[in-house]
C-alpha cells in the first residue's frame, strides 16, 4: 500500500444502465483533503458509496487502511465518519434517541464529544429528527460522523443544503480536524469555491472518468486559461485545449500544458489562471466537441 494512503482504489468501475464508472485509480491520503469534483451525475457519489462499501464494483479494487471490505468491513466502517448525502434517519426518533441508537455500533463513540457538536451546531436534543430542515440534519449527521474518533470522514455533498454562514463554519471545522496529522478527509461538492479554501488535493470525475487527482498547487501550475484572437486559432494550436469557447471576437481555452500555452500566446493573448469551476466547465465542453 502506498504509505501514506487510507483509501486505495485501483482499476475501478461500476456500470449501471445510462452510466459507467470507468478505469478509476486513485487514493485519499492521509494528513489531507481530498476535494471530489464533477459535475452533476459524474460519478461522485457512485465513487463514494464504492469506497464505502456500499455497491459492489463491475470491476477493479478498493482498499481502505490497506484492508478490503470483503474481509475487514466491520473494522473499516468503524474507523470512517461518513455522511451521506440523503442523511436518512428515523424521522420519528428525537436526536438524543438517534444518539442512543446509533451510538453502540461504534467502540470508540465519545458522548461528550457529540454533545459538543450539537451545542456547536445548535441542535436540540430533544428536537424530533422529523422537524429539522435539511441543513439541520446536514449539522447532525456531521455531529454523528464526527463523534467516534474516526480517522476518515468522507462526506458526500456536504455543504449542500447549507446556508453561506454555517458552510463557512464547516469548513473551518473541516481545518481544524486536520491539524491532526493522521486524520484525512474526502469531501464531494460541486461548489467548487469551498475547496479554494480547504482542499489539499483535488480529484476530479467527468462523465464517470477520473480526469486528475493532484495537489491543488499542481491543478493550478499545469492548467493555464488562454484568451486571444480567434485567427491564432488553427488545427495545431486547438490541440493544445482540453475545451475552446469562441466568442464573435475571439476564444477562451482551457490547456492542460502552461508552459506550452505560454511558448504560444506570449505576446499575443491573456494567459490567466482558471478557476476549478472553469477546469470543471472546459473538460466538459471539450468533450461534448470531440464526441
Ligand atoms: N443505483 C443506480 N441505478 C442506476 N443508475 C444509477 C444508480 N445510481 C446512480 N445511477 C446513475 O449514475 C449516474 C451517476 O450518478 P452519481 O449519483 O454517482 O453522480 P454524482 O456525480 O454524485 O451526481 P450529483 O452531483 O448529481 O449527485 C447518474 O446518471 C445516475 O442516474
Amino acid at each position: 500500500m502506498n504509505e501514506n494512503a487510507v483509501v486505495e482504489v485501483s482499476r475501478l468501475s461500476k456500470k449501471y444502465k445510462r452510466f459507467e464508472l470507468k478505469d478509476v485509480t486513485m487514493d485519499v491520503k492521509q494528513g489531507f483533503i481530498t476535494g471530489l469534483i464533477g459535475a452533476n451525475g459524474a460519478g461522485k457519489s457512485t465513487l463514494i458509496k464504492l469506497m464505502m462499501g456500499m455497491t459492489l464494483p463491475g470491476g477493479g479494487d478498493v482498499r481502505v487502511f490497506g484492508q478490503a471490505y470483503a474481509s475487514h468491513e466491520a473494522e473499516i466502517k468503524e474507523r470512517i465518519g461518513y455522511v451521506a448525502d440523503d442523511c436518512s434517519y428515523y424521522e420519528h426518533l428525537t436526536v438524543d434517541a438517534m444518539r442512543s441508537v446509533c451510538a453502540p455500533f461504534y467502540k470508540r463513540w465519545d458522548d461528550r464529544q457529540f454533545a459538543r457538536y450539537i451545542d456547536r451546531f445548535e441542535l436540540s436534543p430533544k428536537a424530533k429528527i422529523r422537524s429539522l430542515s435539511k441543513g439541520m440534519k446536514m449539522k447532525l449527521s456531521l455531529a454523528f460522523a464526527l463523534s467516534h474518533r474516526a480517522e476518515l470522514l468522507i462526506m458526500d455533498e456536504p455543504t449542500a443544503g447549507l446556508d453561506p454562514v454555517f458552510r463557512r463554519e464547516l469548513l473551518e471545522i473541516l481545518a481544524e480536524l486536520m491539524l491532526d496529522e493522521r486524520k484525512a478527509i474526502l469531501f464531494s461538492t460541486h461548489i467548487t469555491t469551498d475547496l479554494d479554501r480547504v482542499a489539499d488535493y483535488i480529484a476530479f470525475l467527468n462523465r464517470g472518468e477520473l480526469v486528475f487527482n493532484e495537489s491543488k498547487e499542481r491543478v493550478f501550475e499545469r492548467y493555464a486559461l488562454v484568451k486571444a484572437d480567434k485567427e491564432l486559432l488553427d488545427a495545431d494550436v486547438r490541440r493544445i485545449f482540453v475545451g475552446i469557447r469562441e466568442t464573435s471576437s475571439g476564444f477562451e481555452g482551457l490547456t492542460g500544458d502552461r508552459r506550452e500555452a505560454e511558448r504560444l500566446f506570449a505576446g499575443y493573448g491573456r494567459i490567466e489562471r482558471p478557476t476549478l469551476e472553469d477546469i470543471m466547465f472546459f473538460t466538459a465542453k471539450g468533450v461534448e466537441a470531440h464526441a
